[in-house]
């Protein structure tokens, strides 16, 4: 994947899901905004059923009181009962057209009964708006009245006092008729009602339908009223999407996956380096040593790759294509020269679990090469787990396959040690074999290393042979077989078949 597609991935993954987040949470400012609607016209509602209740039961009351009209029983009882009705501020009584007593007392003036306009359900007479010049108030004065009597209320506080508190919203009461009573926005110089596109709620008791409303709230506002929240959620998406494209560019570009990808695409080839019998000077068959070549023309080497394949257990993977590599380049070659040979490296865990042994079954089956032309070469690492490794050591040795132990001298395994184990060649690590005939400290080691072997009766390969002078000490020290620059590097399958030819002879 390229830079330009991860910018773009990321762009992407920016919007993607910050799109649907806002769009999600408007749509849910917008619930929110219906369910307080909602509470808040059943608040309305229950105010105002209640305040009613309280009005029509002091009006009930008084009318069902036995005293004669206006005595000072009656008046008195009046009077009580403007007390504890919290909503009344006043009873009136009056038989004709005029009020000729309330809570107050007898009335020494003309006060007219104001006109009955809405008759309830209940029998309770209603009358609005009702502002007397000479009352002691100028608010507005519900009535409700019940034959001679009137009970006064505050109409402000009988629909939504405190309605106040909420200046986005206006309420509206009508009787179960329909008539319409209250209207909040009259009250607070509110705009006329809004549209139908405010969100609104209906609610409706026995004697009132409440409507409330508020401008819906759009995305637009939405948007404003939450910046401080929706941009920094939308930094921290971008963030979060801009750190997994880079995850993702990381992973697509990680060495493991690069190498995956090779395995996939079967990018990994076979070279072969000539192994040499040391007593004739011929070629007696090839270490099969794999090869990572990149688009640019470069190659990774496999000290850098083998590492990285084994601790992310791609090994195996590697293990197999070599040996269905070496099939291929030099099935020919193994066929029709049953002493040739290719030497093939093992991991530790082809050893140690013995997985490589139905795998070279299948490869070997029917394919004409015999399991002695197949060496295989493991390093001591692979014999951590000694019982593992024994047994399928003895089960190659048991097949016909020859074993070797590799870079011999750079572990730590002692005489002991690998004498339990059925091996049949000893190599000798390059390093032991560069300081033959030098000052090197390690020139000591070799020919004790070359002796451990003969002891041990292994035949023995010495790997890294540069120089003539290297391969002549190797002689006279009974050492086999030869690998190394001396007599030619790893070479692609066909330039190895080339040198075969001319060094059988
Ligand atoms: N300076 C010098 N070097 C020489 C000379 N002759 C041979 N070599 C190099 O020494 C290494 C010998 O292979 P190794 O000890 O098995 O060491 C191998 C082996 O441990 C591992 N490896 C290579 N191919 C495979 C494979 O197919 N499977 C596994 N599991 N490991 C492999 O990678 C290591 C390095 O492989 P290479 O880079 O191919 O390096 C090879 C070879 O190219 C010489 O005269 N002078």
């Amino acid at each position: 994947m390229t830079w330009a597609l991860v910018v773009l991935a990321t762009v992407i993954g920016t919007m993607v899901p910050l799109a649907p987040t806002l769009y999600v949470s408007w749509r849910f400012a917008l619930s929110t905004q219906q369910e307080q609607l909602n509470a808040y016209a059943l608040r309305v509602l229950d105010h105002t059923d209640a305040v009613y209740a309280d009005a029509v039961s002091a009006l009930r009351t008084i009318a069902a009181m036995p005293f004669p009209p206006c005595s000072p029983q009656h008046i008195r009882a009046m009077l009580q009962i403007t007390e504890e009705a919290l909503s009344v501020v006043n009873i009136g009584y009056g038989a004709g057209d005029v009020v000729e007593c309330n809570s107050w007392g007898i009335l020494n003036y003309k006060l007219v009964r104001a006109p009955v306009q809405i008759e309830q359900p209940d029998g309770i007479g209603l009358i609005l708006n009702w502002r007397p010049t000479n009352f002691g108030t100028d608010r507005a004065i519900l009535i409700l009245r019940l034959r001679e009597y009137s009970v006064l209320v505050d109409q402000r506080q009988f629909f939504n006092e405190w309605e106040t508190s909420n200046p986005f919203t206006i309420s509206e009461v009508r009787t179960r008729g329909g008539r319409p009573i209250y209207a909040s926005y009259l009250d607070r110089d509110l705009p006329t009602p809004p549209d139908a596109s405010d969100a609104s709620v209906e609610k409706v008791s026995r004697n009132w339908a409440v409507t409330v409303r508020q401008p819906r709230i759009t995305f637009k506002e939405h948007l404003q009223a939450n910046r401080a929240v929706l941009l920094p959620l939308s930094a921290a998406i971008a963030l979060l999407s801009a750190a997994s494209g880079l995850l993702v560019l990381r992973r697509q570009s990680s060495p493991r996956t690069e190498l995956a990808k090779a395995l996939k695409k079967g990018e990994l080839v076979a070279h072969y380096q000539p192994i040499i019998e040391l007593a004739t000077g011929r070629c007696i068959g090839a270490e099969a040593l794999v090869r990572w070549p990149r688009a640019d023309g470069s190659q990774t080497p496999p000290d850098m790759f083998i590492p990285l394949a084994e601790e992310t257990g791609l090994i195996e993977r590697v293990t197999d294509q070599m040996l269905a590599a070496v099939i291929e380049d030099l099935g020919d070659l193994l066929r029709d020269d049953p002493h040739a040979h290719v030497s093939i490296n093992l991991s530790a865990v082809d050893i140690t679990t013995g997985r490589i042994l139905p795998v070279l079954e299948r490869v070997l089956d029917g394919s004409g090469i015999q399991p002695r032309q197949i060496w295989l070469e493991a390093t001591e690492r692979s014999f951590i787990d000694v019982d593992g490794a024994r047994a399928t050591l003895l089960e190659l040795r048991r097949r016909g396959h020859r074993t070797a132990i590799d870079d011999f001298g750079t572990g730590y395994s002692g005489l002991n040690y690998i004498q339990n184990l059925p091996i049949d060649l000893l190599k000798i690590d390059r390093s032991f074999i560069t300081a033959v005939n030098t000052e090197a400290p390690t020139r000591d080691v070799t020919p004790y290393i070359i002796a451990m072997g003969h002891e041990l009766k292994l035949q023995i390969i010495a790997e890294g042979v540069e120089t003539e002078n290297q391969a002549e000490y190797l002689r006279t020290q009974g050492v086999s077989f030869a690998q190394g620059w001396l007599y030619s590097k790893a070479l692609p399958a066909s330039a190895f078949l080339v040198f075969w030819t001319a060094r059988r002879r």
